[in-house]
């Protein structure tokens, strides 16, 4: 019975659909384009009468000259969030400039969303342009106008105006931020790369992450608690007056971690990375030009500061590069021409004053990280808290930055050898990268427990070492030892001799 009903009231709606549809095209094909145009604004007017709503479009090209609106870019990666666990149909994309796929709702699509309290309703639709023969329009926008309509209730329209839409457009941006296929900057000669201004780019993937890397999880957390903080603090850095910056001095003998940690703070902040290249830079003016290019949200580097910055202003070539091996081809092909590469001359108060000065004009958040394997050698200046905010030192591999590489590496936890690395890490002083070679697996080691054999035999070998080194020293100090006494017995019996030569005289 109940089902004969459903038939009867289907077959009704579907016949009063196809009249209501019927006199539509009537309407639209008999009744003149003006006197129509009247109707539809009344119609309008009247429906508006009587509707609680409010209705917003945002156009995805706006303006006199039809530019592609930021707003509605915004808007799309702000529901590219949303749109995917709620819209029923979904476009998908790569973006130009990300490597994720990104998912936006399709046209005719609508997706609910609730703003403290506040129901809304977003939708995507699209209308149809004809194009005119003359038009002062750029060729590339197409004829096919999208648009995004909000809709509300008319009690909620200061809300929405004057804090919702503002809240949609900072989290479209933090959510493009984090879709963007990042970049890795460098100034080096011989870089190469599409260039914008005097840096070269390629895309940034390092894989490490805060995750990977072996330290104490304690200093970590510490580290990654002082990052977020200073991201998220825009409103703090303006009340105080200062640059939004900060600085880092990461510190520690080779193979310890500092790039890799670099790697991480941008992974966890979705920074570039600008790599900066001193014995590059020719003067302060090149360097001025080279830190107001840097775009916000990015990391500058500078590795090895004491090798590649020369206290007293002049060029001190790293000693790196001195090796031709590993000299970059310009240089080394500019210096056999004979070419003249113009010395530096980028001064230490140069750089600290850019550092301090430049970013207030440029506002947007930068952090600037200086790495070093020599910190007692650094200039107390460069270092002083408020250049250098956060002194880091990165240090040999402790147990617990051991269980870190063998979670990455072996994918373990735990395992009866880990007590032994445990005691002779107590002893040993081996650095993180010399751990992780160890527990690579090749197709010589083949399994975890290999691996960890090798690493106990590296640490037994260093132990060994570490044993003949502290032997050899004590018998140098020995022999050392020796030669001084016999030193001291000679020139005392010299003394003496001398001494009864003028009593026989
Ligand atoms: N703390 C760490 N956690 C995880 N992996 C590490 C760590 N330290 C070193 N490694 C491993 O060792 C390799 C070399 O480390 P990295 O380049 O980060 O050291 P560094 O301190 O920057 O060295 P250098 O002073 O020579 O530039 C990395 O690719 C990484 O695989």
């Amino acid at each position: 019975m109940k089902s004969l009903m459903r038939a009867k009231m289907l077959s009704k709606f579907g016949s009063t659909m196809a009249s209501i549809m019927f006199m539509y095209a009537m309407f639209q094909q008999f009744i003149p384009y003006t006197f129509r145009s009247k109707f539809e604004k009344f119609v309008h007017k009247f429906i508006g009468y009587f509707n609680p709503n409010i209705q917003i479009i945002f156009l995805e090209f706006a303006g006199e000259r039809l530019e592609r609106s930021k707003a509605y870019a915004l808007i799309q990666s702000y529901l590219s969030s949303y749109a995917s666990n709620q819209a029923r149909r979904l476009k998908a994309d790569v973006g130009k400039s990300s490597t994720s796929l990104v998912l936006s709702m399709d046209n005719h699509e609508e997706v609910p969303d609730e703003y403290e309290g506040v129901k809304l309703l977003w939708s995507a639709s699209k209308k149809h342009v004809k194009a005119t023969g003359f038009s002062i329009h750029p060729t590339s926008v197409p004829d096919e106008r999208r648009y995004y309509k909000l809709t509300f209730h008319k009690r909620y329209r200061e809300i929405v105006i004057n804090s919702y839409i503002k809240y949609v457009l900072e989290k479209g941006k933090e959510i493009a931020v984090q879709n963007r296929q990042r970049r890795l900057y460098t100034n080096s000669y011989g870089s190469y790369g599409p260039r914008k201004g005097n840096w070269s780019h390629v895309a940034f993937d390092h894989p490490a992450t805060f995750g990977t890397l072996a330290m104490e999880t304690q200093k970590k957390n510490e580290i990654i608690d002082d990052l977020l903080t200073f991201s998220k603090s825009k409103d703090y850095y303006a009340k105080i007056g200062k640059a939004w910056k900060r600085g880092y001095l990461l510190y520690g003998p080779p193979g310890t971690g500092k790039s890799t940690m670099i790697s991480a703070m941008a992974n966890l902040l979705h920074y570039d990375v600008y790599d900066l290249e001193l014995t590059a830079v020719t003067d302060n003016t090149e360097l001025r030009k080279l830190l107001i290019e840097t775009s916000s949200k990015s990391i500058i580097v500078i590795e090895d500061i004491d090798c590649s910055l020369d206290l007293t202003g002049q060029r001190k070539k790293k000693k790196k590069k001195e090796n031709d091996e590993e000299m970059d081809p310009m240089l080394k092909r500019a210096k056999e021409e004979g070419s003249s590469i113009k010395e530096s001359k980028v001064t230490l108060s140069g750089l600290l004053n850019f550092i301090d000065g430049i970013w207030s004009a440029c506002g947007g958040e930068r952090i600037i990280v200086f790495t070093t394997n020599h910190v007692a050698q650094l200039d107390p200046a460069l270092i002083r808290r408020g250049r250098m905010d956060k002194h880091i030192e990165l240090s040999y591999c402790s147990f617990e930055g051991f269980k870190v590489l063998a979670k990455n590496y072996l994918d373990i936890d735990s395992h009866q050898l880990f007590e032994v690395i445990e005691e002779l890490l107590g002893h040993i002083q081996m650095t993180p990268a010399d751990v992780a070679e160890n527990l690579m697996l090749t197709t010589i080691t083949r399994n975890a427990e290999t691996c960890l054999e090798n690493l106990i035999q590296a640490l037994k070998n260093a132990m060994e070492e570490k044993k003949l080194k502290a032997e050899e020293e004590a018998k140098a100090v020995e022999l050392k030892k020796l030669k001084a006494d016999k030193m001291q017995k000679t020139s005392k019996a010299e003394e003496k001799a001398s001494q009864e030569e003028v009593k026989d005289d």
